[in-house]
C-alpha cells in the first residue's frame, strides 16, 4: 500500500518591488487578516520600515503592538509570545533581517497565528522558509516555524541597506552547492529523507544567482530584485523539503559555531560562504568546485578569507574541529576533523595563511 504523504506550506502572496512597503495593509486585507497586528522588529529595521508601516496602519485606524528584539534567542521568542497574549493581537508581522523574521515566525507557530514577512535586508534565505533557527545553549536546531502567509519585499529598502547585507544573502545562496552535496552524502550513507525536487531547486537557485553575478552591484536596485528572488526560491526549497537541509550543511554548522566562538563578528551569510569554500574542498578535493565557489563569492564582494571575515585563524580552526557537535546532522565532517586536517583545508583554500 502507498502510504507516503506530504504537506507543503508556502506563502499565498509574494509582493516584490519598488515602494511596496506601502502595500502591507492591502496585503493584510487580501489575506482577510483582521484585528490588531504585532510587529516584531529589531532596532535598525524599526526605524527604516516598522515605524513607517505602523504609521500607515494607524492612519487606517489600526494600532499595531510592537516588540523590538536585539538578539535571536528563545527568550526573545518568549517575550514576543507574552506581548502577543497581553496585547490581544491577532497576527504577527516580522520586519527586519533574519533575526526579527525568525523570532516572529517561531512565536507565530507557538501562538497558532498568521505571520507575514517584511524583509529589510536581502541577507538570508529565511524570508520565506518554514524553519526557524535560534541558538540554544551549545546546540542549534532548525525548528518548525510558521511559514509566512505573505512576503512584502520592498526593493527600495533592500537596495538602500548596507551592501554587505546583500553580499551576505548571495553567499547564503552560493552555500546551497555544498548544502546539497552534504544532503546527498547523508542520503547515500545514512538514508536520510531526501527530496530530489528540493535539492534541484536549491542547486538551480545557486546556479541562476552565480549566472547573474554581473547584475549584482552596489547601488543597483535590480541587484536587490535578483538576490531577493533567489532567497525566496531557496526558502521554498526548504519548505518543500520540510527541513533546512537543501540550504544548510556543514558550512552552516561551521557558521553556527563561529556565532558561539566569535559572536557578532561577521554576518551569517559571509560565514557560511567561507564554510562552503572549505567543505567543497573536503567533498571534491583540489580540482573540485571550491575554486568556483571562492571566485563566485569574490565576484560579488563577499569575503573569502578569515581576515576579510574579521575572525582570527585559530578561531576558524577551532570552529572546523568542533562544529560537527552542534547538531545531529550528517555531513562531510562525519565525526569531526582533527586539528591538522582542519588547518590544512583552511590553508589550502586560502582561508587562513
Ligand atoms: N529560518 C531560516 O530558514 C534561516 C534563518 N537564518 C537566520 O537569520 C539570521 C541571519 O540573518 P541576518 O539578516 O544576517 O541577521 P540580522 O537580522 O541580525 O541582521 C543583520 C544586521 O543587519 C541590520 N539590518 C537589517 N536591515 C537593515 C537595513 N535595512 N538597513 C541597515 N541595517 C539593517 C540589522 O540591524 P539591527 O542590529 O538593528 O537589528 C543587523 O545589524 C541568523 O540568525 C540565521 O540563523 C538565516 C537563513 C535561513
Ligand atoms: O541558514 C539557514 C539556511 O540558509 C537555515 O539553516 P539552519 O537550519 O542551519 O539554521
Ligand atoms: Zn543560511
Amino acid at each position: 500500500m502507498f502510504e507516503k504523504s506530504t504537506w507543503i506550506r508556502l506563502p499565498r502572496n509574494v509582493v516584490v518591488g519598488h515602494g511596496v512597503r506601502s502595500e502591507v495593509l492591502d496585503v493584510i486585507d487580501d489575506l482577510h487578516l483582521q484585528g490588531r497586528p504585532l510587529f516584531v522588529t529589531s532596532p535598525t529595521p524599526r526605524a527604516v520600515a516598522a515605524d513607517p508601516i505602523a504609521a500607515d496602519f494607524e492612519a487606517a485606524g489600526i494600532e499595531p503592538a510592537m516588540v523590538t528584539v536585539e538578539k535571536a534567542t528563545f527568550d526573545a521568542v518568549e517575550r514576543v509570545i507574552d506581548v502577543a497574549e497581553d496585547e490581544d493581537v491577532s497576527y504577527l508581522v516580522g520586519i527586519g533581517g533574519g533575526k526579527a523574521i525568525d523570532i516572529a515566525k517561531l512565536a507565530s507557530y507557538h501562538l497558532n497565528m498568521g505571520f507575514c514577512s517584511v524583509p529589510t535586508a536581502a541577507s538570508h534565505d529565511g524570508i520565506v522558509s518554514n524553519r526557524g533557527s535560534v541558538p540554544n545553549g551549545d546546540s542549534r536546531h532548525s525548528v518548525a516555524a510558521e511559514p509566512p502567509l505573505a512576503v512584502v519585499a520592498d526593493t527600495g529598502i533592500l537596495a538602500d541597506a548596507p551592501w554587505e547585507l546583500t553580499t551576505a544573502g548571495c553567499a547564503d545562496i552560493i552555500s546551497n552547492y555544498t548544502a546539497v552535496m552534504d544532503w546527498r552524502l547523508a542520503k547515500r550513507l545514512q538514508d536520510v529523507e531526501f527530496s530530489e525536487y528540493a535539492a534541484a531547486l536549491s542547486e538551480m537557485t545557486a546556479e541562476i544567482l552565480v549566472g547573474n553575478a554581473d547584475l549584482i552591484r552596489p547601488g543597483l536596485e535590480e541587484s536587490a530584485w535578483v538576490v531577493t528572488k533567489a532567497l525566496m526560491s531557496s526558502g521554498v526549497a526548504m519548505s518543500i523539503a520540510g527541513s533546512s537541509r537543501p540550504a544548510s550543511g556543514a558550512e552552516h554548522l561551521f557558521s553556527h559555531q563561529l556565532d558561539r566562538l566569535a559572536p557578532g563578528a561577521a554576518l551569517h551569510g559571509h560565514q557560511v560562504g567561507i564554510g562552503s569554500i572549505m567543505t567543497a574542498y573536503l567533498h571534491q578535493g583540489e580540482d573540485g568546485l571550491w575554486r568556483d565557489i571562492r571566485d563566485a563569492l569574490a565576484s560579488i564582494d563577499a569575503p573569502t578569507t578569515a581576515a576579510e571575515l574579521g575572525i582570527d585563524d585559530e578561531t576558524i580552526v577551532e570552529a572546523l574541529t568542533t562544529c560537527h557537535e552542534i547538531r545531529d546532522r550528517y555531513t562531510i565532517l562525519g565525526n569531526g576533523m582533527n586539528e591538522q586536517a582542519a588547518r590544512d583545508v583552511a590553508h589550502k583554500t586560502g582561508v587562513i595563511d
